[in-house]
């Protein structure tokens, strides 16, 4: 579902990713984990079509990127830092909004369905510069989910939200999951992440520098794996 190789991102003199091997596929929810810094956000922008990479090579169900960004965006949902939302829209305009622009029709059962899964049904109506920060995250995570994407790429989504809001997303995602789309979320929360993903990559200084599937953990957890990844060597792409 997604494959990448050797990628490389630079910014100026700045190398960011420094080949990157990394391959998903449907179905997996891999939790991409690492220090501030390491690259993770970069990386989810490059799979999210935008930002571009310098060297190598990304696909999404078989579209190369950045050349196919189109056909790629129509099987993507992205919950980034930034909402992208209208704020001089309601909630359900949004919606509406980002379900024609992916060409569909007849949306009213499925904006009423995830604004209610979102938690925001009561305020439906209202304009989104009048949300706070965590409903718009809410919203934006309803956006992401409006096409029913194969791909879910999420960046840090649980930063903002209340203890309700943080429940309710990892209920969304275990569905999204038990329905076989696959997902790629980067967290610095390990005790979530150990809870929802099947699988954990470290990305450290550009390169991914552990990878285990959730069996694969060692007994005591993803924390130790966590820790011990960043204390190893480098393993591959070192530049
Ligand atoms: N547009 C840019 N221009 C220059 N440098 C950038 C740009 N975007 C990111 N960087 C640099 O790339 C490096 C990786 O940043 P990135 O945001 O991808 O890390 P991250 O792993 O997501 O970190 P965090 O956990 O803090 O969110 C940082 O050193 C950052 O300053």
């Amino acid at each position: 579902m997604i494959e990448v190789r050797r990628l490389v991102k630079r910014f100026g003199l700045k190398t960011v990713l420094r080949g990157v091997d990394f391959h998903v596929e449907q179905g997996e929810f891999v939790a991409l984990l690492g220090p501030n810094g390491a690259g993770k956000t970069t990386f989810l922008r490059i799979l999210a079509s935008l930002a571009r990479p310098t060297l190598g090579e990304v696909r999404i169900n078989g579209y190369l990127l950045p050349q196919q960004a189109a056909a790629v965006r129509q099987r993507l949902g992205v919950v980034s830092h930034l909402p992208l939302l209208y704020g001089d829209l309601t909630a359900e305009e949004n919606l509406r909004f980002y379900g024609r622009l992916y060409g569909l029709d007849g949306l009213d059962g499925r904006v009423s369905e995830l604004l209610a899964r979102v938690g925001l049904a009561e305020r439906r109506r209202d304009l989104v510069r009048t949300f706070s920060r965590g409903m718009q995250q809410r919203l934006a995570i309803g956006r992401a989910l409006i096409h029913q994407p194969d791909v879910l790429l999420l960046d840090e989504p649980h930063t903002g939200l209340d203890q309700d809001a943080c429940e309710m997303l990892d209920t969304i995602l275990r569905d999204v999951a038990a329905q076989g789309q696959t997902v790629v979320m980067t967290s610095h929360d390990l005790a979530r992440a150990e809870d929802l993903a099947t699988r954990f990559d470290v990305l450290s200084r550009g390169v991914i520098v552990a990878s285990a599937a959730a069996q694969a953990l060692p007994p005591e957890g993803l924390l130790s794996f966590y820790r011990q990844a960043l204390r190893a060597p480098a393993q591959k792409g070192a530049a």
